[in-house]
């Protein structure tokens, strides 16, 4: 194959992995099997090594790093990453409702309710649609530089379909599943086991190598848009159906209200069919959806006043008593 054949045939091969990497770990619905994806995957790589100048950092093939850090760095967020004011009972719901009606002066109000993610809070940031870095929240201000472990989680787009400058956050976790499975081969290695999933994945992304993180199954949902370059997004919800078109992973349960007892509703129902879930959650999260109101609305010395958790009530104690670190 000469060279101008083996450019065209590296641009397909990237182009079909990457649509089947997002019908697989973004959609859950592959369309072809395990063994056309790693034929795929073994072809480029060949390519590769025959046209080494031909490889770019959005190829598949350079998801998994090199070599282990020493340490990670430290890095600033451009813009905080907030924390969260908590709400345990429906009366808190209310309550919360009630100052932000008042800070609107009484204006109609649409509510943004989510899952609340029980996992670890991740940065990332493009640049002309490059990943080029990733970081956790650390104290909310400065976090550690954890790019090349994200890199191996194969819902984080390498590349996005247009060449945007942009910060997105979201929760980096492991579904119940992949956690039983790594809890049941540490097992066999007589190795500690994690307490749970939120442990493993925040034990995961913190390892220096980053094929031990690329062993780890990890998953993402991105729930928010940092800063971006140029575009008007007027709401948190135009904000998530942007972020699914640039093929993001973006949680499908969420629902707009306009009354607080509509959220309630659905809060309670969330509290039901939690185990159902396959994915772990510790409660929701009800936003105001207007990007305008929540400006009005303003932060608390580290909270957004537009925003609230509602934490489920905690399963008997002693499972939160298992909750200790393991490395
Ligand atoms: N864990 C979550 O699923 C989640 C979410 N669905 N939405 C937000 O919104 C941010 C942005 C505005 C204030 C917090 N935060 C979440 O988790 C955060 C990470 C750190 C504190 C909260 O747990």
């Amino acid at each position: 194959m000469d060279r101008m054949a083996a450019e065209q045939q590296i641009i397909k091969l990237k182009k079909r992995i990457e649509e089947e990497s997002r019908h697989y770990y973004i959609e859950d619905n592959p369309q072809i099997t395990d063994q056309e994806y790693d034929q795929m995957m073994r072809e480029l790589q060949d390519l590769e090594d025959q046209w080494p100048d031909m490889v770019s950092p959005d190829s598949p093939t350079q998801r998994v790093g090199g070599m282990p850090l020493p340490f990670f760095e430290k890095i600033v967020h451009t813009t905080p990453m907030l924390s969260l004011g908590n709400a345990f009972d429906e009366n808190d719901l209310r309550d919360f409702d009630r100052r932000v009606r008042q800070g609107l002066g009484n204006q109609s109000v649409r509510y943004v309710c989510e899952l609340k993610i029980d996992g670890l809070a991740v940065s990332l940031r493009y640049e002309n649609g490059l990943f080029v870095k990733g970081a956790t929240r650390g104290d909310g201000t400065t976090g550690e530089d954890i790019t090349q472990n994200l890199r191996t989680i194969r819902s984080i787009p390498l590349r996005l379909p247009e060449p945007i400058t942009m910060e997105v956050r979201g929760e980096a976790f492991m579904s119940k599943f992949a956690f039983d499975r790594l809890n049941k081969e540490r097992a066999e290695r007589e190795e500690a086991l994690f307490a749970n999933p939120r442990n493993s994945a925040a034990g995961s992304l913190r390892q220096l190598d980053p094929k031990i993180a690329a062993s780890r199954t990890l998953s993402t949902f991105i729930y928010q848009i940092g800063e971006i370059d140029g575009r008007q997004i007027d709401s948190h919800s135009e904000g998530l159906t942007f972020l699914e078109q640039l093929g993001f992973s973006v949680n499908q349960e969420r629902r707009t209200f306009d009354e607080i007892e509509e959220v309630i509703q659905f809060v309670q129902s969330w509290t039901i069919k939690r185990p159902e879930l396959s994915y772990e959650i510790d409660g929701m999260v009800i936003k105001v959806d207007s990007f305008a109101q929540q400006q009005e609305l303003g932060f608390t010395a580290k909270s957004p006043r537009w925003a609230i958790a509602y934490k489920f009530p905690a399963e008997e104690a002693v499972t939160q008593l298992k909750d200790i670190e393991v490395s």
